[in-house]
């Protein structure tokens, strides 16, 4: 493995020696006020890409911070050449591009020719900011300028009088309101001392009042310590200078050492009013503070940035085709996987805290207490959709979370883990993510809700089977058009049904062949069960769940309509049948949905048939099946992932019968998913 050059770096690299303030206020101060936004895309971001935006993209990206709600924005360096200038020219001279309220800001080096050229470009403005900018560090003095401090701060102070003599004391400058900024180029690497004394000689020359103060900005041109010594700085800058009300003092923080936002924040408790970035971090080498990190950590605590970041997909678009550069998908709050959870723990907290919404009915209003989702995703316009992302690192509640956003099914636990084993077997083999629609394509196979392979209900009827009627006579009824309700007499009246048998009287067709089928039972479901029983297929039923769901899903239960919501008859029953094979120890679920409840139960026993079935696509019908512990399973079956789970000597646990006491148990139960109904082996409904 190769090593650090250095073994010690102590000699090349010292460390920076921090400010003595031992009476230093920040520490228990905290952030609850806006700072002044100043958006310096279109200037420092600008000049730090590989292509600088032309014309146009200035444009376009100068009306989106207008819209956003920037009101001081530094638009170019207008002496550098003629797409800067011409741009500034543009905004100034197009009628209703620059809001009234909106400061233009434009850079200048301390040199009077440029200094000059810089305000020639902003005549015709309404509001303008000339900012200039002289190192302040000796590093920068003796390297860049050769000048000692007595140099720079008389360059300083004679090019803020010459400002000064060009702006706001010359009548004919053409702009309505000047105001100042003055930048001791690399403040964070300065003699605080001396960046004092020049901004106190700078001050002097320019006379700021209260109602337009100057603005000292006070960058961290290179980030070279720790935030909390930026924020020692900016405590000692704010506490010394003089008239402090007639200042400004703004922040510019650069994130050499990845801690730009920190060092806003801290620097911010520490007294300044102003903070200087762009949108996602550009700049040069490792970029300019974050503004949109910066306003949305605010409103994470309550505090409203009055920047709007309701749209941040489309603000992301700008910047990414501007910049040239993509945002990167981490990046706080707007990279792509920052409201996105993959692994299998983090979805099912995640769901659970969308359930615990719900159930509470919260509104969009109402307290955020989400596990590991700092921000709603809908407030910066992300939708819950993409929240939620299943890989082979997922588990059964980021399925069941797909599911129930795909096709508005509310999986039981059961299903949940089955079906969450089809797509671990699929998210395994593919080695990727599975997409929202794929994961509902493989159910809607996997449980046959488009397309039956084996059975199809033709016709039935469900009457009370008289004939078999145990106790007291009970008075003609008509079929019943809820599995989980009480049959209806004619005259309406509640027969007295723990005495009633139903009776299925229908034709199915099994693998293209029509058969007639009858049999009785407790219900609709358990005589449909018991008439297959007559094919030789035996099916006992272990769990029984449904739901109501409003508006019917694309292409569920074999009628899909594209999606289309369904005036008048959008509320469909969606049954779920856990179900054992006479001989088979595995258990398979079957799914239903139809607008008629009877109808979903015999859907999803069907299907629950058919798995069963397909799992063997050889077995004939009618059948026997042979008494074993497994269940041989093709590998190309959906259901060949299921784990097989065997329960005691293979011998079929519950009955057909046990199928009547759960339609039993379910009756006057009309929303089964408040009250599931389950059956252990002995076919006891609990
Ligand atoms: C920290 C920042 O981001 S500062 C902003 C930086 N942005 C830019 O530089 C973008 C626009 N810049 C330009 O287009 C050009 O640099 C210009 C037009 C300003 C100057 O171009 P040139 O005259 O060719 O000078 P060049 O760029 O080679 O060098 C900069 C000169 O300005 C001087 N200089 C640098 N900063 C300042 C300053 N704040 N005040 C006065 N002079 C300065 C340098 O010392 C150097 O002077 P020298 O030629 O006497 O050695
Ligand atoms: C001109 C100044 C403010 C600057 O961009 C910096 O110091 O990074």
């Amino acid at each position: 493995m190769a090593k650090m050059r250095l073994k010690d770096p102590s000699k090349k690299y010292r460390r920076f020696k921090p400010l003595d303030i031992p009476n230093r206020q920040w520490p228990s101060k905290t952030l609850d006020k806006v700072p002044r936004w100043l958006a310096t895309d279109l200037r420092d971001g600008n000049q730090s890409l590989v292509d600088p935006m032309d014309g146009e993209q200035k444009f376009r990206y100068f009306q989106m911070l207008v819209k956003l709600g920037y009101k001081e924005i530094e638009i170019s360096y207008p002496s550098s050449g003629a797409t800067d200038f011409d741009f500034t020219r543009r905004l100034v001279t197009t009628p209703g591009v620059v809001p009234n309220d909106v400061w233009l800001q434009v850079l200048s080096p301390c040199r009077k020719e440029l200094i000059k050229r810089t305000v020639e470009s902003l005549k015709g403005a309404k509001k303008a900011i000339l900012h200039l900018y002289l190192a302040t560090s000796p590093c920068f003095q003796q390297i860049v300028f050769g000048m000692d401090n007595e140099q720079s701060m008389a360059l300083a102070v004679e090019c803020t009088k010459y400002a000064r003599s060009i702006t706001k004391d010359d009548p004919n400058s053409g702009v309505e309101e000047w105001a100042y900024e003055f930048s001791p180029e690399t403040f964070s690497d300065s003699d605080p001392e001396f960046v004092l004394k020049v901004c106190e000689g700078v001050k002097a020359a320019w006379e700021p009042s209260v109602e337009n103060p100057i603005i000292f900005n006070l960058p961290a041109t290179v980030e070279m310590s720790t935030p909390n010594v930026y924020a020692d700085q900016i405590e000692f800058f704010c506490t010394k200078i003089s008239e402090r009300e007639k200042i400004s003092v703004s922040l510019h923080p650069h994130n050499d050492r990845g801690c730009a936002v920190a060092a806003a924040e801290l620097a911010q408790m520490a007294g300044a009013d102003r903070v200087e970035g762009t949108l996602f971090g550009n700049g040069e080498r490792t970029g300019n503070v974050d503004l949109v990190t910066l306003a949305l950590n605010l409103y994470t605590q309550g505090i409203h940035p009055g920047i709007d970041f309701s749209d941040l997909n489309s603000v992301i678009d700008v910047v990414e085709t501007s910049n040239k550069i993509p945002v990167h998908p981490r990046q706080p709050y707007g990279g792509q996987l920052v409201v996105c959870a993959f692994s299998g723990s983090h979805q099912d907290a995640i769901k659970k805290g969308f359930q615990a919404r719900e159930t509470a009915g919260a509104t969009s209003t109402d307290p955020w207490v989400m596990p590991y989702l700092p921000l709603d995703p809908e407030d910066i316009g992300r939708t819950y959709e993409a929240i939620i992302r299943v890989n082979s690192q997922s588990g059964k509640g980021g399925v069941a979370w797909i599911i129930k956003r795909t096709l508005q099914l509310d999986l039981p636990r059961g299903l949940q883990v089955a079906f969450s084993k089809i797509v671990q077997r699929e998210t395994d083999m593919l080695g990727r993510e599975m997409l929202p629609n794929e994961i509902k394509d493989l159910f809607t196979e996997a449980y046959h809700l488009n397309r039956n392979p084996r059975f199809s209900l033709i016709d039935y009827n469900i009457t009370t089977d008289r004939s078999s009627t145990t106790t007291a006579a009970a008075p003609p009824t008509t079929v019943t058009t809820d599995a989980s309700k009480p049959a209806q007499t004619t005259s309406g009246k509640t027969a007295p049904s723990r005495n009633l048998l139903r009776k299925f009287d229908g034709v199915i067709e099994i693998d293209g062949t029509e058969h007639h089928l009858t049999g009785s039972g407790n219900g609709a479901l358990s005589a449909l069960a018991h008439a297959l029983n007559n094919l030789g297929i035996d099916i006992d039923i272990a769990d029984y769940k449904e739901h109501s769901i409003e508006k019917r899903g694309a292409g569920v239960g074999g009628e899909g309509e594209g999606g289309k919501e369904r005036k008048g008859r959008d509320t469909q029953a969606a049954t779920f049948i856990e179900c054992t094979a006479m001989g088979q120890a595995q258990k398979v679920w079957g799914v239903g949905i139809h607008e008629d409840v009877v109808q979903s139960s015999l859907f999803a026993l069907l299907g629950a048939a058919s798995s069963f079935l397909s799992s063997r696509p050889s077995t004939p019908v009618p059948f026997r099946p042979k008494r074993s512990n497994t269940l041989d399973m093709e590998p190309s079956s959906p259901l060949s992932g299921v784990q097989v789970e065997c329960e005691g000597n293979g011998a079929p646990k519950g009955s057909a019968d046990a199928v009547g006491k759960l339609e039993k148990a379910a009756e006057g139960t009309e929303k089964v998913n408040d009250g599931a109904v389950a059956v252990n082996g002995d076919g006891e409904a609990h």
